[in-house]
């Protein structure tokens, strides 16, 4: 009985430390998946590398909010009041867009893919991009 009390008392104190966004899992999907994704029409697709590589191709429909600038996280939040909605995030090889959809998480996002292997997955893979 005494281990069953301090087992129940250990999983209250548990639910109130760890929070909500440490069981959040980020989506980590391939090129040819996210493709499939964009085609549907209902994701918002952010690239989030800087304004110089996002000028040299991206993704068409693609909106720039840079990973290194200081009000990255001010500048989603202020841009995108829906966090249900779906989005996509995306950046060179993965690394940045990880960090970022961990960040979107944070935020309260609830739905946010990040596209594996990056732009260059994608290049690589004869996708498109735009200038
Ligand atoms: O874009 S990157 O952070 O993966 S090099």
């Amino acid at each position: 009985m005494k281990g069953k009390l301090l087992f129940f008392k250990l999983f209250i104190l548990a639910a109130l430390v760890i929070p909500v966004s440490a069981f959040a899992e980020i989506k980590d999907d391939d090129v040819a998946k996210i493709d499939e994704l964009i085609k549907t029409g209902k994701y918002i697709v952010i690239d989030v590398r800087t304004k110089e590589e996002y000028n040299a191709g991206h993704l068409a429909g693609a909106l720039n909010f840079d990973y290194y600038s200081d009000d990255f996280e001010d500048s989603i939040e202020s841009q995108f009041k829906n966090k249900n909605k779906p989005y996509i995030v995306y950046c060179r090889s993965g690394k940045r867009s990880l960090a970022s959809a961990e960040i979107l998480e944070e935020l309260g996002f609830t739905n946010v893919t990040n596209m594996k292997g990056g732009i260059l997955a994608w290049e690589s893979a004869g996708k498109p991009v735009v200038k």
